[in-house]
């Protein structure tokens, strides 16, 4: 298991490209199972999600080809021969839940695991299988296993989700692209995904409408057919190095970074007293002067991003007066709490919330990563560091995050992967 060792308290400066989305890219390629032609996609992510997604496809009997060589195009195309998403694959990603709907709308049939609780709370699929219901599927569940048949297909309808589940969105809006007549999802999902997703099936022939606001449209076609799509860049990743400036007092151009998908994480950083700018495709961050605390909700988009909590947390742990962060949308996403306090925060967590009571500074220390963002708030909290910082799981963070330690050492950071 790869280990980080990061010499913290250097300012960062300089340029970071942002790598395509992650929460775009997987679904997009999932996108691949809705038409036998070759949906040919750009900016793909090189992370370990990418790759799960890619060993799931390939196990569905479609072909994934690597069109360059360096993971960054792929070229997704073929019969589906398989049915079945098996527990080692779901189990290892979430994400793989999106193939529900596409299989049911190409093959009418599916099996495909329960993906079960992760780390960051139980996540229960609940609202993809009765939206995929109300279109017509059979669904039981048996064995850990979810079996979904539409023996006459899935057939339009009006579809009112009690959530805005990103997840439930995009799973009925790929299904849907397929169904007899029109589907309509109220209260979808708005975050800029949908947006990307919705493109990307409209380039293969698909008919959506309103994707980014709350109702979503879909009338349904006979088939899809080939495009080529570039991925969006990733919000998350500009969102993370933007506190990777802040948080070491540095100043960083963020190439492909844009304010207009992180409306609520910019006013953020302004409040705490960081300048943001957008120069062309460039996002510029930097602070020079203090940091000041402020109260952050987690919140569907256009809301403040929840996986762009534990990232917060470690900037606010050093700012100036108390700050809280109330985490709405998963139960179990402070585990990053206990390890920051290990490295000399002083954060208290009382149910959803955490109060955050800004220090002077951080000291490095040996810490573990329990999830994807988690581990890039200790990385932070480390960057900030007097001392020695150790970060172990970095599996975590290669699940969504491409060449952390190459980008970050080009803007000056002392980070170095260990391999064990
Ligand atoms: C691969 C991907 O894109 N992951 C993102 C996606 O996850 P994901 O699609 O899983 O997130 P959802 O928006 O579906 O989940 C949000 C909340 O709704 C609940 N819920 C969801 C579905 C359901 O059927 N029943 C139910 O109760 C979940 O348990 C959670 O508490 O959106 C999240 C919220 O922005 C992000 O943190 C994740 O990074
Ligand atoms: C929670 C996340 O991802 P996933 O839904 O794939 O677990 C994330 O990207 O922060």
């Amino acid at each position: 298991m790869d280990r980080f060792i990061i010499h913290g308290g250097r300012p960062l400066h300089g340029e970071i490209v942002i790598g395509g989305a992650k929460n775009a890219g997987l679904k997009l390629l999932v996108a691949g199972l809705l038409t036998p032609e070759r949906l040919i996609l750009s900016n793909v992510p090189r992370i370990a999600d990418i790759a799960t997604m890619r060993a799931l496809l390939v196990q569905h009997g479609l072909s994934v080809e690597d069109v360059k060589g360096d993971g960054s195009t792929l070229s997704i195309g073929g019969d589906i021969t398989n049915t079945e998403a098996p527990y080692d694959i779901v189990s290892k990603m979430r994400a793989s839940i999106l193939v529900l709907g596409p299989l049911l709308a190409r093959c009418h049939r599916a099996r495909v695991s329960l993906p079960g609780g992760c780390a960051i709370g139980t996540r229960p699929v609940d609202l993809h299988l009765k939206g995929l219901e109300t279109l017509g599927a059979e669904i039981t569940l048996e064995n850990g296993y979810i079996n979904a048949v539409a023996p006459h297909g899935l057939k339009g309808e009006r579809i009112i989700l009690p959530f805005a589940s990103v997840g439930a969105t995009e799973n009925l809006m790929m299904a849907a692209t397929l169904a007899k007549g029109r589907t309509e999802i109220i209260n979808a999902a708005r975050e800029p995904e949908m947006v990307d997703l919705a493109n990307c099936l409209n380039a293969m022939g698909a008919r959506i409408h309103g994707a980014g606001s709350g109702t979503i449209t879909i009338e349904g076609v006979e088939a899809l057919h080939g495009a080529e799509h570039r991925i969006m860049p990733d919000r998350i990743e500009c969102g993370t190095y933007a506190c990777a400036a802040a948080i070491t007092g540095g100043d960083l151009r963020l190439v492909g970074g844009h304010v207009d998908h992180l409306g609520a994480v910019v006013r953020a950083l302004e409040e705490t007293g960081v300048e943001v700018s957008q120069e062309g495709d460039t996002m510029r961050v930097r602070r020079t002067g203090a940091l000041r605390g402020i109260d952050i909700m987690t919140e569907p988009y256009p809301g403040f991003p929840t996986d762009m909590q534990a990232q917060f947390m470690a900037l606010l742990s050093v700012a100036e007066g108390a700050s809280m962060i109330t985490e709405t949308i998963f139960e179990n996403r402070f585990m990053h709490v206990p390890e920051l306090n290990r490295m000399g925060a002083r954060i208290n967590v009382h149910g959803s919330s955490a109060i955050i009571r800004g220090v002077h500074g951080l000291s490095g220390a040996p810490v573990m990563a329990t999830d994807l963002r988690a581990s890039f708030s200790l990385i932070l909290a480390g960057l900030a560091a007097h001392g020695e910082t150790i970060l172990s799981r970095v599996y975590h963070l290669d699940r969504g995050y491409e060449a952390v330690e190459r980008k970050l050492a080009a803007c000056g950071a002392q980070i170095e992967r260990v391999r064990d």
